[in-house]
């Protein structure tokens, strides 16, 4: 992995942060001198609360500007047609007052398929997310683990270079998170870079490919897993292994 703090111009990283610093009333909540992510992937993002999890990863999606800094991917600043690409699931299921299908169908529209593609591609999808029989149910009578399978559907529907995902399991119970981690794997496979912020240290075992920690709004550790997890460089890290960092 790149020396991420001595690394000086922007290079050709998917994604790629620099001096990236959002302040509120005189303090800094983020302060991000670099961050390159490759291809690879999952990246998974730890931290104690309020580490600035959330608000790196709203950053990077370009949900939020900033005071300083910015995002770029693929070497261009983020921009619609970038942003476009990109997808993102939160921690409550972002879902529209509309069956199931409908859901899918919505963002479907937007990328100016037929009816019968749609109707096809949706049919893939629910099958894809074991929600075949509920096609016609409204979205919002789901169980917290089917709106959240829902939820990441709508967001790989677009098909995205990137997406995003925070703390999407942390409402669910095991089972659940499995489902989830399931399809964020199969999205991994299939090319889509996955870019997710977790409490859980087991999945972020289990799905990370390299791993950032958080502290005060800063990068105190950015490692591949097997690195980070059996000889963490930094005293954050070693603390927040050994359950004792907080903000
Ligand atoms: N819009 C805002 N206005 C003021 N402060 C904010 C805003 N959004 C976030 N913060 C503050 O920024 C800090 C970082 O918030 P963030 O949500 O990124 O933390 P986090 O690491 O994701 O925490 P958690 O694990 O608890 O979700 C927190 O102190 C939070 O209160």
């Amino acid at each position: 992995m790149r020396d991420l703090l001595t690394d000086e111009a922007f290079g050709e990283a998917l994604i790629e942060a620099r001096d990236l610093r959002i302040g509120r009333n005189g303090g800094t909540l983020l302060d991000v001198a670099h961050l390159a992510l490759d291809g690879q992937g999952p990246t998974v993002i730890l931290g104690p609360n309020g580490a600035g999890k959330s608000l790196l990863l709203r950053c990077l999606h370009g949900l939020i500007a900033p005071d300083r800094g910015q995002v770029r991917q693929n070497g261009a600043l983020l921009n619609a047609a970038a942003r476009a690409r990109q997808a993102m699931v939160f921690q409550k299921p972002v879902l529209l007052r509309r069956s199931v299908a409908a859901n899918l169908d919505f963002v479907l529209k937007r990328q100016k398929l037929t009816r019968s593609d749609r109707k096809a591609r949706i049919a893939v999808l629910l099958e894809e997310g074991g929600l075949s029989g509920k096609a016609r149910q409204p979205a919002r009578s789901l169980s917290g683990g089917e709106a959240q399978r829902l939820a990441v559907l709508r967001a790989l529907a677009s098909a995205p270079d990137i997406l995003f995902l925070d703390e999407p399991t942390s409402a669910l119970d095991p089972a659940a998170t499995q489902d989830i981690e399931a399809m964020v794997l199969r999205a991994a496979r299939r090319g889509t870079r996955i870019v997710m912020v977790t409490h859980d240290i087991g999945q972020a075992r289990r799905l990370g490919h390299d791993i950032v920690l958080m502290q005060a709004g800063q990068i105190a550790e950015h490692a591949l897993a097997h690195d980070f997890f059996d000889s963490p460089q930094s005293q954050a890290a070693r603390r927040f292994l050994a359950g004792a960092l907080v903000l």
